[in-house]
């Protein structure tokens, strides 16, 4: 198995839906419009835009069609939505996303809290959706939640997520998107758990999706780096977290991971000024912290 570090690292930013999703108060259109155009414009070409759920389980992702919708579109720029099940994709399809994404757990009580079903059924959904994009040329990712640790059911075992990762992959998701969904990994944990799933899985099709709950995220992608891993998850300005993952809180912020990554010398094509630009917008907006530890030290320095 690899011990490399990648030459280079895609970041896929995942504010705007994964971040977005979890916000209270109302956030107009436009502003989410102008995020993930702030976002492309800083060089970043894999933007989750959205989701197309249930409304009433996610209330601030209802108006995804319309952020869709209004889009200034750059080529080059995939601009993804996240979808549970058809009805989804049909949605997320009709308003001109450029990829899906489906998404299941390895713990039957969090597939249960966060998609009303079993892992098994929401496997089944899963299919049923793949089958549809495959007859419109869309790619699907697969993202499974709670590799390491579950809110409900505790520790989970490197072996149940190499056993859904290989399902999501079996079912033909390009890429598995491994999620650390209340951040409760540390190096030692999130390497154990690549081992086991890079078992049976080609590198190429790993990414990981880091929250950063318990201040691991960075040293956890610095240990999926090692491993490999060149498909990174982020959320600009650190935004986030899961609404059916209680005191989940934003996933690594793209500002740290860029910044570690310049350090590194891996190369990724992000503006960090743009995209620190980017992410003070947003908090601006919403009137929250700015998640990023980075874009404070650069904010101080003036
Ligand atoms: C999966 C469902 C839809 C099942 O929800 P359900 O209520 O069991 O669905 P249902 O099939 O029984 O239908 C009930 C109603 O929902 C409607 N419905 C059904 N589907 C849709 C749809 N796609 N869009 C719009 N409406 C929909 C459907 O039409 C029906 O409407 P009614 O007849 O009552 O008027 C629901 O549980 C749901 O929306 N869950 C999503 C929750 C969510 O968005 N969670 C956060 C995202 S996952 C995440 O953040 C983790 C991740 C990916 O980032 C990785 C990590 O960090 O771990």
């Amino acid at each position: 198995m690899s011990r490399e570090f990648p030459d280079k690292v895609r970041i896929v930013e995942v504010g705007p839906r994964d971040g977005l999703q979890n916000e209270k108060q109302p956030i107009d259109v436009a502003v989410k419009v102008k995020l993930v155009e702030m976002l492309a414009d800083a060089g970043l070409t894999s933007i989750e835009t959205g989701s197309f759920v249930n409304p009433k389980w996610v209330p601030q992702m209802a108006g995804s069609e319309a952020v869709f919708a209004s889009l200034q579109r750059r080529p080059g720029v995939t601009y993804s939505a996240l979808t549970p099940n058809l009805k989804g994709f049909e949605r997320a399809h009709a308003a001109g996303a450029s990829e899906v994404a489906v998404f299941t757990a390895t713990s039957e009580s969090f597939a249960r809290k966060n998609t009303n079903c079993s892992i098994a059924e929401s496997l089944d959904r899963a299919k049923v959706l793949m089958a549809a994009a495959a007859e419109q040329g869309l790619p699907v990712r697969g993202y499974i939640s709670c590799v390491v640790g579950c809110p409900y059911e505790g520790e989970i075992r490197p072996e149940q997520v190499a056993e859904v990762a290989q399902q999501l992959l079996a079912l033909g998701c390009y890429e598995i998107s491994l999620g650390d969904t209340i951040g409760v990994g540390t190096p030692a944990s999130v390497t154990a758990m690549l081992d086991a799933v890079l078992a049976h899985i080609p590198l190429e099709n790993i990414a990981v999706h880091l929250h950063d709950t318990y201040g691991q995220a960075l040293a956890n992608i610095y240990a999926a780096l090692q491993v490999g891993v060149a498909v990174i998850d982020s959320s600009v300005a650190g935004l986030g977290g899961c609404p059916y993952a209680k005191g989940a809180s934003g996933n690594v912020a793209t500002e740290d991971v860029v910044y570690m990554l310049n350090g590194l010398g891996i190369h990724h094509g992000v503006d960090l000024d743009k995209l620190a630009a980017a992410g003070q917008f947003i908090c601006d907006s919403l009137g929250r912290d700015n998640g990023s530890k980075v874009a404070i030290a650069l904010a101080n320095k003036g």
